[in-house]
């Protein structure tokens, strides 16, 4: 049995899927939601549906090989027609912020990439502006303490990202701040702000990428475009987002 969370994780993931189209490119994203859309995938690709993914972490690799989905190396990439992952915050303007996985680095290459980025959220996820969830940075372990200096001095309050007591290692063997800047009014800003310290790798704002985010919630998925995003604040009253009602 799901939880609510899970159920709208699985109805957002499993919707996604039907925008891939035979003979693309996928970017595969990760996390819990992107799960649920991988196992839909591999279905849809027992059934004969051809596609190439590009997976964003080893755990996505590891999920989507066992569900029989094809893969690409990731030296060989050079495009990608469509990437699909999830977020931790998406607010109105489809601005994200991502990273609670700790994938933010590989998830970036791939999403930036690709000509079209879907995001795939719980409802919960969806805000107005970024910021209650604390930003991930990803940082050269090197001189941590140093990056960490340079963070607080842009207003962050970091914390290093820890998992079982051992200090939490990225795919890309680099270490997380999780960071506390109380509500991010200006996302692309302050990214800037961080990328020019050269201890930082990448940081999980995700700003003006995204194309539609479907959003699982109450029994039924919504799905923003970029252009009507500024129509989130009047979900109930539009009618020029698409919704598809799953308790029908
Ligand atoms: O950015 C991510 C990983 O780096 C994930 O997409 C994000 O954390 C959402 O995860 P979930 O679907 O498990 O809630």
């Amino acid at each position: 049995m799901l939880s609510g969370s899970d159920t709208n994780k699985k109805m957002a993931g499993e919707e996604a899927v039907n925008y891939i189209e035979d003979g693309m490119i996928v970017g595969l994203g990760s996390g819990s939601t992107v799960n649920f859309m991988l196992k839909k995938l591999g279905e849809r690709v027992k059934e004969g549906l051809k596609v190439k993914g590009i997976p964003t972490s080893i755990k996505t690799e590891r999920l989507a090989r066992e569900l029989g989905i094809p893969l690409i190396e990731s030296v060989n990439i050079e495009r990608i027609d469509l990437a699909i992952d999830g977020a931790d915050e998406v607010d109105n303007d489809l601005h994200l912020l991502k990273g609670g996985g700790g994938s933010l680095v590989r998830e970036k290459i791939v999403d930036e990439a690709s000509d079209k980025l879907i995001i795939i959220i719980d409802g919960l996820k969806k805000v107005s502006h970024l910021g209650a969830f604390s930003l991930p940075i990803e940082i050269v372990p090197f001189g941590w303490k140093l990056t960490e200096i340079q963070i607080k001095k842009l207003g962050g309050i970091p914390t290093l990202r820890k998992k079982n007591d051992e200090i939490f290692v990225s795919d890309n063997g680099n270490f997380i701040l999780d960071c506390d800047f109380g509500q991010i009014t200006d996302p692309q800003q302050l990214h800037y702000k961080l990328k020019l310290l050269t201890g930082v790798v990448e940081t999980g704002l995700f700003v003006s990428i995204t194309d539609k985010v479907i959003i699982g919630r109450n029994s039924r998925v919504d799905v923003l475009h970029r252009s009507h995003s500024d129509m989130e604040a009047d979900l109930e009253s539009t009618s020029l987002l698409h919704r598809r009602n799953y308790s029908e």
